[in-house]
This record gives C-alpha cells, sequence and structure tokens, in this order.
C-alpha cells in the first residue's frame, strides 16, 4: 500500500475551508495535518511515497454524479457512452463515483434488468459506481423485486411520470410503488412530466408541420412539470414515502418543491447544468424554430424559456436549498446516426445531453458569480450526493476513514470547453462547445490512486468499484 500527501491547499468542505495537508494510506483518508506538520513523525512529506503539490490551489472531496445512463437503450438507439468512455470523462472531470440507473422494462424482471446492468459496468468503469433501479412496470413481480434492493445496495428506485409506452407509470401504479418504497425506506426518484398530455401537444405540432427540436420544448410545457411535481408531492405526502425530483428545469417546479418542504415534508429536488446555463430560445431555438441543429439540446425535461426566468430560479432554488443537488442527467447521443433519427420529427429525437465531464467546472462558476459560495459548491456536487444515497462518511467528505477520492482545483486555472480541446465523452459533437471556464480539474484521485494529473489520464478501466450504498442520510 502507498501513502500520498497533497500538500499546501485549501480544504474545503460543506461547511468551512482549511488550510491542511491531507495524509491518504492505501486507499483511505488517514489524517489532516497542519501544513508542513511533523506531528506524525519528523518531515512527513519526505516519508511518503509521492507528494501531490496543492499550494494555492482548492482540495475538495471527488465529485459524485449521482444521474447517469450509460448505455441507456431510447428511442430505438442507446446512450453512446460505455461505462468505461463515462466513467473516464467524469474523472477528467473531477467526478469520483457516479450513480447509473439500471433499467426494468416493461415486461422483464427487475432481477434481469439489474443483472444486465452489473454486466455493463462491471470491470469497466475508471471510477467507483452505484445504480438506482428504474422500475419501468409496476406490478406484482416489480414490487415484490423491490424488496431485494436493499440488500444488493440499491437504495433508490426512479420511476416516470412521461414517455408513455416506454417507462410510464400511471397514478396507480406509482401510489402502489410508494408505499412499497416507504415500508423499505427506498428513496422514490420521480422524473415528473406528463407525458400523457405532453405526447397529445406533441402530435398537435407535428400535425401542424412544427416538426423540428424548437417544438419539443414547446410540447413539454412547464404546466406539465409542474401539475405532475405537484401531483407526485401529493402522492408521496399521501404515502410516507421521501420522494427527490430529478432534472427539476421550471421555476413554477421549484415553488411546489418549496411549497412542500415549508410544510415540512421529505420532499428534494435536484437540477443539471443545462437547466442553469441553455435555454430554449438560444439551443433548441439554434438555426431558427425549423433548424435541426437544437437537435443536440434536446433532453427531458426540457431546456426553458430564458425571457420567463427559469435559469434564474435554478440557482435560486440552489441557494436557498430548495434544490439540494447537481447532477447531469449525462445521456449521450451523437449527431450522426443517433440524434438524426429525429429529423423531420422531434419526437423520435433520442432524449439527452452529455455533460459528465464539465459538471464540477460548470458549477464552480457560480462561485465565480457569487450565486454559490464555494462551500455550497462541494455540498451540491458531493456532500449532499452522498448524504442523499447513503454512502455519507465513505464518500463526500475529507475526512480520516473516508475514501480518498479526492481533486485538486486550480481557481487560477482556465479551461476552453470545445469538442477539439477537453472532450473525452463517445460524441461526436459537445453541448458545451464555447464554454470558457474560470478554473481546473487538476489532479483526480479515486481512492488514493492517482488517475487525472498533469494534463493526462493515468487510470484504468476495472478500477472502479461497484458501491452498495445504505439507506439515505438526509431525512428531515
Ligand atoms: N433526460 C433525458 O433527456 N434523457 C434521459 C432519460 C431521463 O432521465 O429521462
Ligand atoms: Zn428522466
Ligand atoms: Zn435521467
Amino acid at each position: 500500500m502507498s501513502t500520498l500527501l497533497i500538500s499546501g491547499g485549501t480544504v474545503v468542505s460543506a461547511t468551512g475551508r482549511t488550510r491542511a495537508d491531507v495524509l491518504v494510506d492505501g486507499e483511505r483518508i488517514v489524517a489532516l495535518v497542519e501544513p508542513g506538520s511533523t506531528a506524525l513523525g519528523a518531515d512527513l512529506a519526505s516519508s511518503v511515497d509521492r507528494v501531490v503539490d496543492a499550494t494555492d490551489k482548492y482540495v475538495i472531496p471527488g465529485g459524485i454524479d449521482a444521474h447517469t445512463h450509460m448505455e441507456l437503450p431510447f428511442g430505438g438507439t442507446q446512450a453512446s457512452d460505455t461505462f468505461e468512455t463515462g466513467t473516464t470523462a467524469a474523472a477528467w472531470g473531477g467526478t469520483t463515483s457516479i450513480i447509473d440507473f439500471a433499467v426494468q422494462k416493461y415486461g422483464e424482471a427487475v432481477e434481469t434488468g439489474l443483472a444486465a446492468w452489473h454486466e455493463k459496468a462491471g470491470g469497466n468503469c475508471a471510477v467507483d459506481y452505484g445504480f438506482h433501479q428504474i422500475i419501468g412496470g409496476v406490478d406484482e413481480q416489480s414490487l415484490k423485486a423491490m424488496e431485494t434492493l436493499v440488500d444488493e445496495g440499491i437504495t433508490s428506485y426512479k420511476l416516470f411520470m412521461a414517455y408513455p409506452g416506454v417507462f410510464y407509470s400511471d397514478d396507480a401504479q406509482i401510489l402502489k410503488a410508494m408505499q412499497k418504497a416507504a415500508e423499505l425506506g427506498l428513496m422514490t426518484m420521480m422524473h415528473a412530466e406528463n407525458g400523457p398530455a405532453i405526447d397529445v401537444l406533441a402530435e398537435q405540432l407535428y400535425n401542424q408541420g412544427k416538426t423540428g427540436p424548437y417544438f419539443h420544448g414547446i410540447a413539454r410545457a412547464w404546466q406539465m412539470e409542474e401539475e405532475a411535481t405537484h401531483r407526485a408531492i401529493m402522492l408521496a405526502d399521501l404515502t410516507n414515502a421521501p420522494l427527490y425530483v430529478v432534472h427539476v428545469s421550471a421555476k413554477q417546479a421549484v415553488a411546489q418543491l418549496a411549497a412542500a418542504r415549508d410544510r415540512g415534508k421529505n420532499v428534494f429536488g435536484e437540477t443539471c447544468p443545462q437547466y442553469l446555463y441553455l435555454s430554449l430560445e438560444e439551443q433548441l431555438g439554434a438555426g431558427g424554430e425549423d433548424g435541426f441543429e437544437g437537435a443536440k439540446w434536446v433532453c427531458s425535461t426540457p431546456l426553458r424559456s430564458r425571457a420567463e426566468g427559469h435559469q434564474d430560479a435554478m440557482w435560486a432554488g440552489l441557494r436557498t436549498n430548495d434544490l439540494q443537488m447537481v447532477s447531469t442527467d449525462h445521456c449521450p447521443f451523437c449527431m450522426k446516426d443517433q440524434k438524426e433519427l429525429g429529423r423531420g420529427d422531434f419526437r423520435a429525437i433520442p432524449n439527452g445531453i452529455g455533460s459528465i465531464e464539465h459538471r464540477m467546472d460548470l458549477l464552480y462558476q457560480g462561485v465565480v458569480t457569487g450565486e454559490l459560495t464555494l462551500e455550497r459548491w462541494v455540498e451540491l456536487t458531493s456532500t449532499t450526493p452522498a448524504r442523499m444515497f447513503g454512502l455519507h462518511g465513505t464518500k463526500g467528505v475529507i475526512a480520516p476513514g473516508a475514501d480518498a477520492d479526492i481533486v485538486v482545483y486550480d481557481p487560477n486555472g482556465h479551461t476552453s470547453i470545445g469538442y477539439e480541446q477537453t472532450h473525452h465523452m463517445n460524441m461526436d459533437h459537445s453541448a458545451w462547445e464555447g464554454f470558457e471556464i474560470d478554473g481546473h480539474v487538476d489532479v483526480v484521485i479515486s481512492r488514493g490512486s492517482v488517475v487525472v494529473s498533469d494534463g493526462a489520464f493515468h487510470g484504468r478501466a476495472g478500477h472502479g468499484k461497484f458501491l452498495k450504498r445504505g439507506l439515505t442520510q438526509y431525512l428531515s
């Protein structure tokens, strides 16, 4: 086992910052010591196997991206990142754990879907990984199978109020699943959009000749998200099931979450970088209402109007803790052969954006602009994901006993995001082309191994271990 000292940096946690050196032994953090300390023996730096210089840099817990979709089958194709390419890109961006969604399709046993996900991920991940379970068909068999999830280390599951005919659950199914989840202590994750109504609107738009990607955003109106969010909250309240609403993008949905939280409900919300920075007008409307360029940014929930103030509301929600986390919903598709499937019919464009590599950098811009504190940045991207999804103590903190998942972040560095410059995701374009980032992920350590340093990747597929998660540690 080798030892490592990260010296001279400022260690940032969710609650404060301090000048300290971090001592790592094998896969774990063993001590935080005063810079240059000799407390653990004379000249610590010369007695360890390796020193990472973090002078003038931040030392933060590795990012945890709790919403990814590697190899997700969708719209007749599948998300273009494998577990190997996606977790390698994650490492480049300072994310040292992901939680991906294992899929149970209609007519398939939960166990079969889960086994398939272990097969895809096992031995292929460059950083640690866990699973949530998508329940795509709530019935007696899948409700029974939910009882085995906790033992599998899968303590959260996702339902969809959207995508009729694919993953959709109706209210009766949601109610039954939530009753079961409340009994078991599982976190219910909800894709909250009124799918049946959206499908009607989408068909009407298509029949009017409105076929471009822009109309994806029009069909998925904010009312569809607000209504579904409200309905999910009410069903969760009725069943006493904790609820985590994924990929929130409408300001009205944030208001629903805030109102429920003000009533003391265990209701949580996640937004994604795309809902903080991108918009209906600028991206989905790229090339005009009939242009196809906007297909790059077709995702659900959709990008929303900047004029209506949704992006500002997401930042405000992050500040006030009405939203608790920022995940990517990383679900990449290439333009060629994938997004192209929906040329002439926006309904057939595979839904998803790739961002896993840029989440830490993009959120750090909130620190630069004064929207977030440094501590809140760490909380949103690492500490809360660990607590929300049963990893606290092992992940999400820089403390003795925790896994040595550590990022050295240079606030004086700079990153120009671009397909040619910084891209490691398996896509043929970047949804973030041209974004200029103040700050830079310098060194990434995953369970004690330096996987990124000096602008090079030193990790390997298979280093990442499956994370058997505990129950949420975030309930009020
Ligand atoms: N979000 C998205 O557009 N694609 C991935 C599937 C989902 O999360 O709904
Ligand atoms: Zn979703
Ligand atoms: Zn998703």
